[in-house]
C-alpha cells in the first residue's frame, strides 16, 4: 500500500446471520437447507474507501447505516465476512465507551494493557504512563478497578489513553459527549494539535456543526453503503436536505441536551429590543430588533463561538447565525459579558417565534452552554400582505409579449 494511504479497504462486506430464537441457531446448524432458520442482513456491503494521511474525515448516517461497523472494522475489532483492509500505522480509538476495558484490572492495569495492545513496548509504556494517568485527572482512583467508575471517569481515562500513545490514525465515536466540559476543552485541543501534525482523524458525529467546523471531509453512510463522500460543506449539506425530506428519522442530532455544567460559561438572560432600546416581546413586522444575551464566561477560552437560531411555533428552523460565520471575534477572557445580535428588519410574517442560544468553543465540538427554547418573541401587523414564514422583498412587473 503506497505511503501516502492511511487506510485502504476494498470491497468490504460485513453479513450477520438474524435469528428469531436461540434455538434457531442450533437448527440451522444441523439443516442442510441454508438460510432456513435466519434471515441474512448486511451490514456493510461492498464498500470500498481509501483515506489519505493527513485527511479529517466525518463519518455521517442514519443510526444503524454502518458507521460503527466500518470503524470496528478498520480497528480491526471486528473481521469483515469479505473484502480486504489495509491500515498504516498505529490506530488508537475510541469508540463505545470504555470497551477496551476489562472491568476487574485497575485504570493504571487497563492503560498498560491497552498500551500493549496498540504496539508500546514496557519502555516506552513506563514512560507514558505517567502523561496518561495525569492527562485523565483521575489519579485518585488510578488504583481502583475500573467496575467502580463512573461514565465520566470511563471516558477521561478511555480519552487519555487513545490520545497519549501517539497514534497515526485517531478514531473517535461521539464518545467525547459524556464527561466534563473543561476536560471536553482539553480534549479538543489534542485532536486540533493532531490536525496541525498532519495525522489522520476519523470522527463520528450526529451534530453536522461540529462536523463541519473540524472535519475537511466527510463521508455519508447508507444501509451499510457510501453513499456519498467529498468536501465537509457539500456532503453535510446534501445530508441535510435529506433528513429534511424524511421526517420520520429521529437522530441524535436532535436531541440537543442542554448542558447543566455551568463551570466555563453561563447563559444568564436573554432580553429583545427595538430601536428605542425598550425591552419588550411583542415586535410589528420589518421592525428593526435585537437579541441581547448575558452571559458569564467562568475560565480563558480562545475563539468562543456565540450563536443564536430561531424556529417558528410548528420547530421549522428559520435562521441560524454564529459569530464564527460572520467573522465576529468574543473574548476569551473571563467575565461578564453581553453579545447582542441586531436583526435590521424583522420580516417574520405574524406568529410567534422560539430561540435557541448557545457558546461552543472554536471547532464546535464541545457545547460551552446551550439553552434550547430560550425565549420567544410575537410578530403582528395589521395588514395582510403575504402568506408562509416571511415575505422576502420582491416587485412585480407584467408586460405584453411582442
Ligand atoms: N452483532 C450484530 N448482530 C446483528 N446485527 C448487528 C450487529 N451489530 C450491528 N448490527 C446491525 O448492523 C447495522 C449497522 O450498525 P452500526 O452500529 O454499524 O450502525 P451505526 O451507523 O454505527 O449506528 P449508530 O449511529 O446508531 O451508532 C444496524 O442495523 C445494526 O442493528
Amino acid at each position: 500500500m503506497s505511503y501516502d494511504l492511511a487506510v485502504k479497504i476494498t470491497d468490504v462486506s460485513k453479513l450477520y446471520k438474524l435469528y428469531d430464537r436461540p434455538e434457531d441457531r442450533l437448527k440451522q446448524f444441523f439443516s442442510s437447507n441454508k438460510n432456513k432458520f435466519n434471515k441474512e442482513f448486511w451490514a456493510l456491503k461492498n464498500v470500498d474507501l481509501t483515506v489519505n494521511r493527513g485527511e479529517t474525515i466525518g463519518l455521517i448516517g442514519k443510526n444503524g447505516s454502518g458507521k460503527s461497523t466500518l470503524l470496528q472494522i478498520i480497528v480491526g475489532t471486528l473481521q469483515p465476512s469479505s473484502g480486504s483492509v489495509d491500515v498504516n500505522g498505529r490506530v488508537s480509538a475510541l469508540l463505545e465507551l470504555g470497551s477496551g476495558f476489562n472491568p476487574d484490572f485497575t485504570g493504571r492495569e487497563n492503560i498498560i494493557m491497552n498500551s500493549a495492545i496498540l504496539g508500546l513496548n514496557a519502555e516506552e509504556i513506563k514512560e507514558k504512563l505517567p502523561d496518561i494517568i495525569s492527562f485523565s485527572g483521575i489519579e485518585k482512583f488510578i488504583d481502583q478497578p475500573v467496575k467502580s467508575y463512573s461514565s465520566g471517569m470511563f471516558v477521561r481515562l478511555a480519552f487519555a489513553c487513545a490520545i497519549n500513545v501517539n497514534p497515526d490514525i485517531l478514531i473517535i465515536d461521539e464518545a467525547l459527549a459524556v464527561g466534563d466540559i473543561q476536560f471536553q476543552l482539553k480534549c479538543i485541543e489534542k485532536m486540533k494539535e493532531f490536525k496541525k501534525q498532519g495525522k489522520t482523524i476519523i470522527f463520528v458525529s450526529h451534530d453536522l456543526y461540529s462536523i463541519k467546523n473540524f472535519c475537511d471531509q466527510a463521508i455519508w453512510m447508507m444501509d451499510g453503503q457510501i453513499h456519498m463522500r467529498g468536501d465537509v460543506h457539500s456532503v453535510s449539506n446534501s445530508y441535510e436536505n435529506f433528513m429534511k425530506t424524511s421526517p420520520s428519522q429521529h437522530t441524535e442530532e436532535e436531541e440537543i441536551e442542554e448542558d447543566q455544567q455551568d463551570d466555563v460559561l453561563k447563559i444568564n438572560g436573554m432580553e429583545f429590543y427595538d430601536t428605542q432600546f425598550s425591552d419588550k416581546k411583542r415586535f410589528n413586522y420589518g421592525e428593526k430588533l435585537s437579541i441581547v444575551v448575558n452571559y458569564t464566561l467562568k475560565k480563558k477560552v480562545e475563539g468562543i463561538v456565540g450563536g443564536i437560531a430561531l424556529y417558528d411555533s410548528q420547530d421549522n428552523y428559520i435562521c441560524g447565525l454564529n459569530t464564527k460565520l460572520d467573522k465576529f471575534s468574543l473574548p476569551s477572557e473571563p467575565g461578564d459579558y453581553q453579545l447582542a445580535l441586531h436583526y435590521e428588519q424583522m420580516n417574520l410574517l405574524p406568529g410567534s417565534y422560539f430561540v435557541d442560544v448557545g457558546f461552543f468553543e472554536s471547532s464546535g465540538i464541545v457545547r460551552l452552554d446551550y439553552k434550547k427554547k430560550m425565549d420567544f418573541f410575537t410578530i403582528s401587523t395589521s395588514e395582510y400582505f403575504a402568506e408562509g414564514i416571511t415575505c422576502i422583498p420582491h416587485n412585480w412587473n407584467s408586460r405584453k409579449e411582442a
